[in-house]
């Protein structure tokens, strides 16, 4: 199932060379295939016996006075992807300016409060996933009443996608997220190096991506890696697999947390199908793949209407069409 991260042998003479790269792009294309039915079996049908909530009720927490943005790219795109409902928990000069973005989302001022952990923790038995830090910041207090919550969401066993400054967060207190099987961490070139400083004593060896989201998931007991760049690397520890999904040239702010969202949902609907449907592989590495293939889709469908200007909304606006090309039956 590992897609495109065999050791290939490269011969010197042109024919043999030639061959061998056939062959790997053969062995891709097939696990290509496979992924995307195994993304396919774990999306939720949609039939009219169901209640709202049931395909999805995603908690983000993000969102300071610096970064209103980031919470309400990751909110929308778990909505957009399918969620039922998508809860913004930030800090309270946040909350009005996410609201004006858009009615779609229940926002909760509650991130400074003194009793943020209490207030969160409220909540938590209706969410099926927690996405930690888009737009988060680096603010101490935020940060102490995210290791709360942190604490109160894995006794709770949710699955916990982590991301932009919750990587920070981790990257200071690795301990807070060791081992625990139901977490994702999604970073980027910066947050990559910031954890591995963390928490691998060895320099990187940057000649040996694969290898490397391999040990820095294994150093992080297991929890699910997405090195995120030009392909997406995606290990639990056990395999890497990668997306390389075209996307384009256009690299504006928030993709990240197109991702981090979809993502969020993605986790939460894999977990609930089960290794059953995704064939015995992690339904964590089948949810990441998924959102990544949906975040560079939309940055492709984007790119082709609106080139250099494309944006993360007009990303957004794309999710739906994407999501019916990718994985629609
Ligand atoms: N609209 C909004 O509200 C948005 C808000 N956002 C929020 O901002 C907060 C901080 O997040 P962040 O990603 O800017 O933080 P951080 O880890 O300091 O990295 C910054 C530095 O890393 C580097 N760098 C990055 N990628 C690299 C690469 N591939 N290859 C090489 N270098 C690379 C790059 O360095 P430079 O090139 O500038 O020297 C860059 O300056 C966080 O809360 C996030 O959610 C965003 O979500 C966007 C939309
Ligand atoms: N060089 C690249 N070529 C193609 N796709 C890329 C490239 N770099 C990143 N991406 C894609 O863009 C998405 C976001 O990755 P990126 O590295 O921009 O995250 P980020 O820095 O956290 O974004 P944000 O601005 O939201 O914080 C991922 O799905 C990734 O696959
Ligand atoms: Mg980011």
């Amino acid at each position: 199932m590992t897609m495109g991260l065999r050791c290939v042998a490269i011969p010197v003479c042109g024919r043999i060379l030639q061959r061998t790269f056939s062959l790997h792009t053969a062995h891709l294309r097939k696990d290509m295939e496979n992924f995307f039915q195994l993304v396919k079996n774990i999306v939720p049908a949609l039939t009219e016996k169901k209640h709202k909530g049931q395909d999805g009720r995603i908690g983000i927490v993000g969102g300071c006075q610096e970064y209103t943005g980031a919470p309400y790219f990751a909110a929308m795109s778990a909505l957009k992807a399918g969620a039922d409902l998508s809860y913004v928990f930030c800090a309270r000069e946040a909350a009005p300016v996410i609201k004006s973005y858009s009615p779609e989302l229940i926002v909760h001022p509650v991130l400074d409060s003194p009793n943020a952990v209490q207030e969160v923790k409220k909540w938590l038995p209706r969410l099926h996933a927690l996405v930690v830090g888009p737009g988060l910041g680096r603010d101490d207090l935020l940060l102490k009443n995210v290791k709360g919550i942190l604490e109160a969401s894995k006794a709770r066993d949710i699955p916990i996608v982590i991301d932009a400054d919750g990587l920070w967060l981790i990257a200071q207190e690795p301990a807070l997220i060791q081992g625990y099987q139901k977490a994702i961490l999604t970073p980027n070139h910066m947050e990559f190096s910031r954890l591995w400083e963390a928490v691998v004593s060895s320099p990187v060896d940057s000649s040996d991506d694969h290898a490397s989201v391999l040990r820095l998931s294994q150093a992080l007991g297991n929890v699910t890696v997405v090195q995120k760049g030009e392909h997406d690397l995606i290990s639990d520890g056990q395999q890497v697999v990668r997306c390389s999904q075209e996307g384009s040239s256009r690299r504006c702010g928030g993709q990240g947390d197109l991702l981090s969202g979809s993502l969020g949902l993605m986790a939460h609907w894999a977990l609930l199908a089960g290794l059953e449907k995704t064939n015995g592989t992690s339904p964590l590495l089948v949810a990441a793949w998924g959102a990544c293939s949906l975040t560079r889709q939309c940055n492709h469908q984007a790119f082709q209407k609106y080139g250099r200007s494309t944006t993360t909304t007009d990303m957004i606006a794309e999710i739906g069409a994407a999501f019916s090309k990718l994985f629609e039956t």
